[in-house]
């Protein structure tokens, strides 16, 4: 997840910095000045539901929030969100959450289910430990699981009939190829965790459930923190922030389930790779190695600006062959990519024109509308 959030529409916005975090616990610190002028409409009694009532007053009692926090759970545009009660200045510590109250893998190795975890990957032990906590009446989380929402609007949860309007789209490709990718992991898991320990897991875990803890984590979770890789943090996680300006729109919509309207986030990937049946694969390898890129190389194409740095020269090299391919003697390795910046010959310039040709009008045929019809 991204590092900065707004605490309501508009122009106040609180930025989660990431190095704001700190061993005791989870600080949200303003970097920006923060106006309460827009939420005073909302009110600052207002009750947004019975459940985030019951979440609010845990928090109380667990010492994370009082009546001095000047913040509270409303709802904005975009959902459940925290907004701002009084005025923020900027660098003002806005609230914290302690370490006690995380959701990592910490917390899953202190648990009844660390020791059948220890061996598996961070998120999908926490991805169990949150299901299994989710069905315990006594968990310690209880009263946040009852906030968190069943689903998001991300594709992975679509419907056949919802996903048939993606058709043509990248975004279908990868939300399918991430269903697959975790109903495997739900497979595997079941297999070699859940099954053999069924005392530990007495409530049946279904592939369903598999899938929430899934969107609950690529939603809500916290990544790149100081030494956290991947941490769950109840009310850290209710505000609107702002996500990675790298990722496209397609990428929003896997792991949050919206898209912003503007156009700057509406991106291609395109993905190219050094052929192993190339006679020159090793040398070509070799280079792009050196140049930061391997046998397979992503580059996002942005609508309206210029092609992504190494996407040229990358395409030359895989292009490279005939009259050409001398360039690839060790002697120029030093030099070849700045030769490959610009064309290098005319046969080798043209291979790639229609190459590329040909690759989008596979990609476009597999719409089932033409960009006249829309
Ligand atoms: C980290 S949470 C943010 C708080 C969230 N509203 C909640 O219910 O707790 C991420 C989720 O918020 C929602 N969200 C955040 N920004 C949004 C936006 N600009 N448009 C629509 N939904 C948004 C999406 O459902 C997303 O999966």
């Amino acid at each position: 997840m991204a590092s900065v959030f707004s605490a309501c529409s508009g122009s106040a916005v609180l930025f989660h910095s990431r190095n704001s975090f700190s061993s005791k616990g989870s600080f949200l610190h303003l970097k920006r000045p923060l106006s309460a002028n827009c939420v005073a409409s909302l009110g600052t009694e207002v009750s947004v539901s019975p459940a985030v009532d019951t979440f609010w007053q845990w928090l109380k009692e667990e010492g994370v929030v009082s009546g001095k926090t000047p913040v509270k759970p409303g709802v904005v545009p975009e959902g459940l969100g925290l907004v701002a009660l009084k005025d923020i200045s900027r660098n003002e510590v806005v609230l914290q959450v302690p370490k006690r109250l995380w959701i990592n893998p910490d917390a899953v190795a202190a648990s009844e289910i660390g020791k059948v975890c220890s061996g598996l990957k961070p998120w999908l032990a926490v991805a169990l430990f949150l299901i299994r906590e989710r069905s315990r009446s006594d968990s310690l989380w209880k009263h946040y699981f009852s906030i968190l929402p069943k689903e998001t609007d991300s594709t992975i949860y679509w419907s056949e009939e919802e996903l048939s309007e993606l058709q043509g789209t990248q975004l279908l490709n990868t939300t399918r190829s991430v269903k697959q990718y975790v109903q495997n992991e739900f497979r595997r898991l079941e297999e070699e965790i859940i099954i053999p320990n069924k005392k530990l897991f007495p409530s049946s875990i279904t592939l369903d459930d598999f899938f929430w803890a899934f969107g609950i984590l690529r939603s809500r979770a916290f990544s790149r923190l100081r030494n956290e890789n991947l941490v769950v943090i109840p009310l850290a996680d209710l505000v609107y922030i702002q996500y990675d300006l790298n990722k496209s729109n397609a990428e929003l919509a896997l792991d949050y389930g919206f898209i912003e309207p503007n156009t700057d986030r509406n991106a291609y990937t395109l993905t190219l790779q050094i052929s192993e049946s190339d006679p020159f694969f090793g040398d070509k390898l070799d280079i792009a190695e050196s140049n930061g890129f391997g046998e397979t190389a992503y580059f996002d194409i942005f609508y309206n600006r210029p092609l992504p740095p190494g996407l040229l020269p990358y395409l030359r090299l895989v292009a490279l062959g005939g009259t050409d391919a001398f360039l690839l003697e060790s002697i120029f390795r030093n030099s070849i990519w700045g030769h490959l910046e610009l064309p290098v010959s005319r046969d080798n310039e043209e291979l790639i024109c229609r190459v590329v040709r040909e690759t989008c009008k596979t990609a476009l045929a597999g719409y089932h509308t033409t960009i006249e019809e829309v």
